[in-house]
């Protein structure tokens, strides 16, 4: 008989859906809260976007822009985000207020707050590919807006959609808009042309592209700001490693559920490789052991107790970083007692092994996928 409260291979169903993103997704970034528009948006949209200065760097607008086309698009972006396809977000300058728990999914604006521009994210699952596009009203220039709105819809996209690469097309003759890319730690990929509606015709564009490791890392969660340091720590071997680069201990686990699927973890915005799948677990600290750093580091992720004598080795990855030589060993375990609980902000889910490999995950990883699928 299982004694009570012990959990062999259980979990909590639809853990992924907790995190999914939606029509109700809003972003927060210092200075600017970021959701879908709301019809009372309008007026100040109309107003700002109908601005010949602006219209000419957007490629399917039309100038003027009439406000019966405002409001067909203010009607039509909850579907957008609701279906996974696009989100568009105005971008509302909060005046240093809290983001109010009601304000996503279109509560109105209160007094003080301004609406700035617009900044949108076309979702492609099939190519894992992200398109990024925003314009910022007249008055408001040379602020700084764009990069901030920009940076934040970038890091959240790479956390939370499957996507490799987010992409953006820059009229060559708006060198703002390219700088703001490139700060934001977009790469140029080439050059193109683009219809742009309002000029009548072909323009040619410079092509920008981010993956994950061009974006440099802001913590965002509260969880990511009292994490670990993310330089990599001596102190785990002593030992400098190859090119000068130190060794890093990182004991991870494969826990298997009750139907045979391993949990991977998904790195939560603000950590590095934000939104790569990984097992569960993390850095040893000095004089710990592999396996009593795996029971440590699960209570505190997962709020779950193992027993080390429940954790057997199937293998390691070891693999160079940029800046550091990652070694870890994987352990399987199958039995450990406590609701499975995501404390770190990151998105958990029960993949079976013919399902690993369809999920992004560190490159340190890639080797083990195999080994689990046939050990599974
Ligand atoms: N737990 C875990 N870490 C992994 C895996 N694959 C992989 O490359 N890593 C890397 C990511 C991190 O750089 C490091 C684990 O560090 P950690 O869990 O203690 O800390 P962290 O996520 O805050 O990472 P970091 O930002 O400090 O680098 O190992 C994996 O499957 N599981």
């Amino acid at each position: 008989m299982r004694p009570a409260g012990l959990m062999i291979g259980t979990a909590p169903p639809r853990l992924r859906e907790q995190t999914r993103p939606g029509a109700d997704t809003a972003l927060r970034s210092p200075r600017f809260l970021m959701r879908l528009p709301d019809p009372a948006d309008a007026a100040d949209l109309h107003r700002l976007v109908n601005d010949w200065g602006v219209v000419r760097m957007l490629s399917r607008l039309p100038f003027p822009y009439p406000r019966s086309l405002t409001d067909d698009w203010i009607a039509s972006v909850g579907a957008q985000a609701a279906g996974r396809t696009a989100w568009h977000f105005v971008i509302i300058d909060t005046a240093g207020r809290p983001t109010r728990p009601s304000i996503a999914g279109g509560a109105t604006r209160v007094a003080g707050e301004t609406l700035v521009g617009c900044i949108g994210l076309q979702f492609d699952a099939a190519s894992r590919h992200a398109t990024l596009g925003y314009w910022i009203g007249r008055p408001f220039w040379g602020s700084g807006i764009a990069a901030e709105a920009a940076a934040r819809v970038t890091q959240w996209a790479f956390a939370h959609l499957e996507i490799d690469r987010i992409g953006a097309a820059v009229a060559l003759d708006n060198p703002a808009s390219a700088a703001v890319l490139r700060r934001i730690g977009f790469v140029e990929r080439g050059t193109g042309t683009q219809m742009f509606l309002a000029r009548g015709g072909e323009h040619p564009v410079t092509l920008f592209e981010a993956r994950r490791d061009t974006l440099p890392v802001t913590p965002r969660t509260p969880h990511a700001q009292s994490a670990k340091p993310s330089a990599p720590r001596d102190e785990t071997t002593g030992q400098p490693g190859p090119a000068g680069k130190p060794i890093v201990l990182v004991a991870a686990a494969a826990l298997i559920d009750a139907d045979n699927r391993v949990l991977l973890a998904r790195r939560p915005e603000g950590k590095r490789m934000a939104g790569l799948w990984e097992f569960p677990g993390g850095k040893l600290e000095p004089g710990e052991t592999p396996e009593a750093a795996l029971a440590r580091e699960l209570r505190e992720e997962l709020g779950i107790e193992i027993a080390q004598s429940c954790l057997a080795p199937i293998g390691f990855a070891s693999h160079g970083y940029d800046d550091f030589h990652l070694l870890m060993p994987l352990f399987i375990c199958r039995r450990w007692t406590g609701r499975l609980t995501p404390r770190e902000g990151q998105t958990l889910e029960w993949v079976e092994g013919a399902r690993l490999a369809t999920y992004a995950m560190p490159d340190a990883d890639k080797p083990l996928v195999p080994l689990l699928r046939d050990l599974l």
